[in-house]
């Protein structure tokens, strides 16, 4: 209590000497912060849906430190959520997020990082999509990203919109914001594998920088969306993290040991995790996968020199009246030998 009183008094001192953010709520003015900067300074991006927390705030010190400039974005994109999934309660929480960004802009400044923010984009709903932006794909109008068939694997087969409206929302904040580079979350792997072929193939001049995956101290991937969780749905929730460590120790075994690097043996050892680990609380398992880097194609061998994308996703479902489910993805990267 005492310790986190002094933290925000440190916190308030800190933020009387931190400039005012500079906020852009339309395309015209974002352009118009841009342009001066073209061949003097570089800039990077980093795309978010805002409710921000410590993993976000890696990805902008991590381009802070590589950049003169970083422009970050809040933007909660309904085209990428379904008709029945969660846009109206999206955790929205601009005024603690600001906070969050000035002092990072005052940390970034007494620890001589190269770049600070110097834009942060809020743009419309209607800005981002001027024809509109109904829910149901069918009553969409205007232009539209798709990157086949990477979109339609793993999370394309429990969220068919989702990396539609991924795609064509970075592909407009892209455009817009024009960075060098751009900055995501490894947490969202397969989104970092669809946004590489977007840019491979549309040609955008801009480099996909991909950063570690933030962690609570039991493992638990950070996201906005634990908020959902509950305390007791919360003290489970670990159970994913630690069955993919199991199947990365065992593929680091098996390597060891000169075996064939089978996909069901590495497998398996995150679903005895997980059999073990629900503590009398309900999760289904959508999908619990060993795929390729680059297609994401099921593997039934890994080749070592290439690795592999252990990826899974968990429904936790209610543990009282009154809670929804709430969806987990996590990943761990087997790297290549290559
Ligand atoms: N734990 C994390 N560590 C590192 N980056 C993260 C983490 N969580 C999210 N990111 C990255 O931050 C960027 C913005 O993500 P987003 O705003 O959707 O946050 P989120 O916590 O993933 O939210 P959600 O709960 O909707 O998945 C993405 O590039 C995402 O991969
Ligand atoms: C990249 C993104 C900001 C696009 O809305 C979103 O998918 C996210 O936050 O990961
Ligand atoms: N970070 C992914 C955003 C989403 O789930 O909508």
């Amino acid at each position: 209590m005492v310790s986190s009183t002094v933290a925000a008094y440190a916190a308030d001192a800190l933020l009387v000497a931190a400039p005012p953010l500079k906020i852009y709520t339309t395309v015209a003015s974002l352009r118009s912060f841009r342009r001066p900067l073209f061949n003097v300074k570089s800039l990077a991006f980093v795309p978010t849906m805002g409710a921000l927390h410590a993993g976000h705030l890696s990805l902008i010190r991590s381009a802070a430190a590589e950049n003169d400039s970083v422009a970050v974005s809040i933007f909660v994109n309904p085209a990428q959520f379904s008709p029945t999934e969660d846009l109206a309660v999206y955790p929205r929480t601009l005024k603690s997020d600001l906070t969050a960004l000035e002092l990072l802009n005052v940390e970034l400044q007494q620890s001589g990082a190269r770049g600070r923010i110097e834009a942060l984009f809020l743009p419309s709903v209607t800005d981002m999509y001027p024809s509109g932006i109904p829910q149901v794909e069918s009553q969409q109008r205007g232009a539209f990203v798709t990157v086949q068939p990477l979109s339609s694997k793993l999370e394309g087969g429990s969220r068919p919109h989702f990396f539609r409206g991924v795609a064509t929302v970075v592909a407009k904040l892209f455009n817009i914001v024009q960075p060098e580079t751009a900055y995501f979350g490894q947490k969202d792997v397969q989104q970092t594998i669809v946004l590489n072929r977007m840019i491979k193939d549309l040609h955008f001049p801009i480099t996909l920088k991909v950063c570690p995956t933030g962690r609570e101290t039991d493992g638990l991937a950070m996201s906005s969306r634990n908020v959902y969780l509950g305390e007791k749905r919360r003290r489970i929730a670990p159970v994913l993290y630690k069955a993919l460590r199991a199947s990365e120790e065992e593929y680091a075994r098996l390597k060891k040991q000169g075996e064939a690097l089978e996909a069901r043996k590495i497998r398996n050892k995150g679903y005895e995790v997980l059999e073990a680990g629900g503590n009398g609380f309900s999760f289904e398992l959508e999908y619990y996968s060993l795929a390729d880097p680059e297609e994401l194609e099921e593997l039934d061998v890994v080749d070592a020199s290439k690795g592999g994308v252990l990826s899974a996703a968990l429904r936790m479902l209610p543990s009282r009246p009154g809670e929804g489910v709430v969806r987990l993805i996590d990943n761990i990267i087997l790297a290549g030998d290559e």
